[in-house]
């Protein structure tokens, strides 16, 4: 007898409980004439059973997705042979991410009443802390989608402020920490971009490369830190060329620089070299080791066509060919790498 008590208070409230979830309206239909409740959001005590339904039906068309209840405990009572009390706490997952009623138990009690046949319900009272409704609410919907706003402006926020950090390592990552222009990483990388862009496109790729005249003397002879002064004066003049989209100027490493000239034949190349290589004689930094007594820089320049015979590194091997000419030639000049290997 009393298992079968027992079932019964349990398909009650199953049953309650799964319409509830459901959003089902036929939960309206359990509702006795007799009704009186209150509602979590408002507490305030409703004695018609119509007013309940219009409740139940505001609650359901607000979240109309199925809800899901985790139950924590319930507690089945017996009261008399007609009347059976059942007291739940669980949470409710809105069908919203990050509901924070989740985070909050709810209370219920139900009381179920047998009338004629029927197992009715004449009380039901939730309790969840529902401080944040709003007025017309259920749920705290409009507060819980404001919150969600407030949190993907923060991940909005946050996310770029990361790419701007990337932005900020990438480029740190590409310039040279002494000069200030770009290092053999960023080198290397557009070196290929444009080898690969002057072979779809069918057009020419200059490489500019210098190094300065005895620089170890130089350091020997004025010290390291003006050795280091040497070079930014050098990149600074030089990064006024290769502004052009593609063209980049670069620290290949010590004391040398590259200049990489997209789209550009031999010919403009060598003269660009030579501009380059009167502005770091018009700079005039003092070298007493070298004939002129200022600084100056040996010059080796190469052209190629992209295509299949060949790639990106033969025209750095050319470049560094010429210059390596320049030097064993007396320094102070330009050289262009073979087959031309024109003089100026
Ligand atoms: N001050 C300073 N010196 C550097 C830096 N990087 C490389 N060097 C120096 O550059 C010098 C290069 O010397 P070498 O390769 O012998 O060439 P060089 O004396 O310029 O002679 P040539 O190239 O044959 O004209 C070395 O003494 C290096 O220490 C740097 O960042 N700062």
């Amino acid at each position: 007898m009393r298992q079968r008590r027992l079932q019964l208070m349990q398909s009650l409230f199953d049953e309650y409980i799964e319409m509830y979830a459901s959003r089902d309206d036929k939960l309206t239909a359990r509702f006795s004439d007799n009704f009186s409740g209150y509602a979590g959001s408002s507490d305030i005590l409703v004695t018609s059973k119509d007013e309940w339904i219009k409740i139940t039906r505001q609650d359901f068309a607000q979240v109309p997705e199925r809800i899901r209840i985790e139950m924590l405990d319930l507690s089945l009572q017996d009261l008399t042979e007609d009347i059976i009390v059942i007291t739940a706490f669980f949470h409710i997952h809105l069908p919203i991410p990050d509901s924070i009623l989740s985070q909050e138990t709810a209370r219920l009690v139900l009381v179920f009443q047998q009338e004629s046949k029927d197992w009715k319900i004449v009380h039901s009272g939730i309790s969840i802390p529902y401080g944040i409704a709003k007025k017309g609410e259920i749920y705290p919907m409009t507060s819980l989608e404001e919150r969600n706003r407030e949190l993907e402006s923060i991940i909005q926020a946050r996310t770029y402020e990361l790419a701007e950090a990337n932005n900020r390592l990438e480029k740190l990552s590409n310039t040279d920490g002494l000069t200030n222009i770009g290092n053999r990483r960023l080198f290397d990388q557009m070196l290929q971009k444009e080898w690969s862009r002057g072979q779809r496109s069918n057009t020419p790729v200059s490489l500019i490369m210098l190094d300065i005249d005895h620089f170890k003397l130089f350091n020997d002879f004025y010290g390291h830190l003006a050795g280091d002064d040497c070079l930014k004066m050098l990149a600074n003049g030089l990064s006024q060329f290769g502004r052009r989209a593609g063209e980049l100027v670069a620290r290949y490493g010590g004391e040398e620089f590259v200049i990489l000239l997209p789209n550009t034949d031999l010919q403009t190349a060598l003269d660009t070299a030579k501009q380059v290589h009167q502005l770091i004689q018009s700079l005039a930094i003092p070298h007493i080791k070298t004939n002129l007594g200022i600084v100056t820089v040996s010059v080796g320049v190469a052209c190629l066509l992209p295509s299949n015979k060949h790639n990106a590194l033969e025209l750095v091997h050319q470049a560094d060919t010429a210059l390596y000419l320049a030097k064993s030639t007396g320094r102070n000049c330009i050289r262009s790498a073979p087959p031309n290997g024109a003089q100026i």
